[in-house]
């Protein structure tokens, strides 16, 4: 028999746990490329390896608050469409998703007022469609770039490629790095190559893609990882969604904890994206728990933490309905796109 929780238990919790304050991050503006503290970098992998397998196991996020961790994990969605097929169309119908990622009735019973999703993550050339779709939000919108997902057309290409994103309406850029940079330990070029991407940018916030996929390794992923922050990177972000090994729990703990080591040396938050294949929300919820374990919970809001992905939403207002109600629905009827 469906069984529905207490309103008002249920939704106190969920606020408590939901409403946070706003801060503002200083950006991370860089440094000169540390080739001594690159070289000091190493990975363990069977010891990362163990503590991300334990990860999912010592979830016990409950009830109203897994409510509360979903509504949050909502906010901190990058919502997405990167396919060669996109249409103004469909991006609208993900744009009207991104302002109201949830049912309005649904959101009242938990006691929430209007909550969107952290960005819209398109193609350049879906960046006017996303535009006219969000006017009147302050939804930004993220333009993957530099030749996503390969990256490899000319850097006077990859560059104008920015900027010209920039000018259309992106505030937010995803770059791809150059993977061969890090395959040959050219470190130096990565982090020029990253330098300029940054600075094409201009006040358009930065997200690099490490596409740890191809790395070969989870040292080339931490070392990429650290020179791309010293270069002045945003974001770290594990992948484009289309290599054949996207986000996995034992390559984010190997970013963020780099991600630690910059902010401890430095003082500077530097915020971190997992992407490709994240379409559960008991995932979301494992990758929340890592960020408050690891970084703390600073770095579970959507100033620092994005999830880049196309179809976790739908899970995730699934499992909100099935807690206020204690039935599922059928799965089409929270299709996106
Ligand atoms: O950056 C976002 C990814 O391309 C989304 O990947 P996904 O479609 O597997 O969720």
């Amino acid at each position: 028999m469906a069984t529905q929780n207490s309103p008002t238990q249920s939704t106190a919790a969920v606020q408590a746990q939901t409403h946070l304050p706003q801060v503002t991050e200083p950006r991370n503006q860089g440094m000169d490329l540390d080739m001594d503290w690159v070289r000091r970098v190493q990975a363990n992998p069977s010891a990362i390896e163990r503590r991300a397998a334990s990860l999912p196991a010592r979830r016990s996020v409950k009830k109203a608050h897994q409510a509360a961790w979903l509504l949050r994990a909502i906010t901190c969605i990058d919502l997405t469409t990167l396919s060669g097929d996109d249409t103004a169309r469909r991006v609208e119908r993900l744009c009207a998703k991104a302002r109201q990622p949830v049912a309005q009735a649904l959101l009242k019973s938990l006691g929430m007022g209007p909550i969107t999703v952290g960005a819209v993550c398109v193609y350049h050339e879906m960046i006017p469609a996303a535009r006219a779709a969000l006017a009147g939000t302050n939804i930004p919108i993220a333009a993957v770039s530099t030749g996503f997902p390969a990256g490899l057309s000319p850097l006077e290409l990859r560059i104008r490629e920015i900027e010209m994103s920039v000018e259309a309406g992106a505030s937010e850029i995803d770059i791809v790095i150059s993977r061969r940079h890090v395959l040959s330990g050219d470190w130096q070029a990565l982090y020029d190559e990253m330098r300029a991407f940054r600075a094409a940018c201009g006040e358009a916030h930065v997200k690099a893609i490490l596409a740890t996929g191809e790395l070969g390794s989870l040292r080339n992923v931490a070392r990429a990882s650290l020179v791309c922050m010293m270069a002045g990177a945003d974001f770290i972000k594990t992948s484009t969604g289309k290599e054949s090994v996207n986000a996995t729990l034992p390559v984010s703990l190997g970013m963020i904890r780099a991600i630690r080591d910059y902010y401890e040396k430095t003082g500077i938050r530097v915020g971190y994206k997992p992407a490709g294949g994240i379409s559960k929300a008991k995932d979301a919820i494992t990758y929340l728990a890592m960020m408050k374990e690891e970084l703390g919970d600073r770095w579970t809001q959507p100033d620092l933490f994005r999830f880049g992905a196309s179809s976790l939403l739908n899970d995730i207002e699934r499992q909100l309905e099935h807690f206020m109600t204690g039935s599922y629905s059928a799965g089409y009827r929270h299709a996106s796109s």
